[in-house]
């Protein structure tokens, strides 16, 4: 089901060649605190961006000012080419924004939260029952849609702050740690949802630290710690740099005899059958190898990626900065 609406077009006004989001030199601090420092961000329509970092980064800040509820100390922010502090109004309604709490009225039911905020978002009246009803459907909220949101689980509190997001058909989504608390079949339909959202052409970011999932939503990534921006790439980039493979054999001194044969470095990790990981660069190498082991004799248990491409860039991050 498409959630666009045809009240909203989605960039009438809007800067051409400039569609999404781009922040450069962002900054911002809290007392001594730099939450913020000179990040430059690009989330380019029709892509999910993933935006990625330890706990204390600065993604919060961060999305907070792109969604221009924070006001950057300095720096340049613009949304569909336009500039927050000049056009808040029209920036508002392009901003679709998913807090990491939901923060509702808790006495008002799943609908009428929904249709509060279409009417804040003047959508016309006559079409509000039915946006809202398709956008409880999209989110599987519709059995539960006349509870108040004081009884919704998180997961459910998560999904409904996602209906509320799209409500006024935005062509940025802004969503902070937006599969938090959601069980892995509402993960798997989130992950449906934002690739679909980007395939209308809107620009979603995407921000968590939960990296395992993120290689199957994102087309790109910014890596931000410490409030710098510390990596940019693409999918298609941190694949190329290779990941992390974990191999398991019923005989872990002969795999690892056989590795030594090869030249393959690997390095051994504890647990209940000691597993070597390795890093191969690509798949073919990957299928290559496991094929020498097994007509080397090798019983090999299990041979798969211990790592997401993302995950592998951020752990190497971490480490360089350790
Ligand atoms: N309103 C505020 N007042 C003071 N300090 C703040 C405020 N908001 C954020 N900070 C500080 O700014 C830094 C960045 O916080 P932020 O919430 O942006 O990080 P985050 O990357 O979203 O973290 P997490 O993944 O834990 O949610 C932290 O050191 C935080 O304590």
């Amino acid at each position: 089901m498409s959630i666009a609406t045809t009240s909203n077009t989605p960039n009438p006004g809007a800067l051409s060649g400039a569609l999404g989001v781009s922040a450069k030199g962002v900054s911002r601090h809290f007392g001594a605190v730099h939450a913020v420092e000179h990040v430059d961000f690009r989330a380019p329509a029709g892509k999910v961006t993933a935006l990625i970092g330890p706990n204390g980064a600065g993604k919060t800040t961060l999305l907070l000012m792109l969604a221009s509820l924070l006001k950057p100390d300095s720096g340049t922010i613009t949304i569909d080419g336009l500039d927050p502090a000049q056009d808040r109004a029209a920036v508002r309604l392009r901003i679709g924004w998913m807090p990491d709490t939901l923060g509702v009225w808790e006495s008002l039911t799943a609908r009428e939260i929904l249709v509060q905020m279409a009417r804040f978002y003047r959508l016309p009246a006559a079409r509000i029952p039915q946006r809202v009803a398709d956008l409880l459907e999209l989110v599987r909220l519709d059995t539960l849609a006349d509870q108040p949101a004081r009884v919704l689980s998180r997961g459910q509190q998560q999904r409904l702050s996602l209906a509320r997001a799209l409500v006024h058909d935005p062509s940025v989504l802004l969503l902070d740690e937006p599969a938090s608390g959601l069980d892995p079949g509402s993960r798997v339909e989130l992950r449906k949802l934002l690739r679909s959202l980007a395939g209308e052409g809107k620009a979603v970011v995407v921000s968590s630290h939960v990296l395992s999932e993120l290689d199957e939503i994102a087309d790109g990534a910014v890596f931000v710690n410490q409030g710098r921006t510390v990596k940019q790439q693409t999918i298609e980039e941190a694949a190329l740099a290779g990941r992390r493979y974990a191999v398991t054999a019923l005989d872990s001194e002969a795999l690892m005899a056989k590795l030594r044969e090869l030249g393959v470095e690997f390095r051994v990790e504890a647990g209940r059958r000691p597993a070597v990981t390795l890093l191969l660069t690509h798949d073919a190498g990957a299928a290559a190898l496991l094929s020498e082991l097994v007509t080397s004799g090798i019983g090999v248990v299990s041979f798969a990626p211990a790592t997401g491409a993302l995950e592998e860039t951020y752990m190497n991050l971490e480490t360089e900065q350790r």
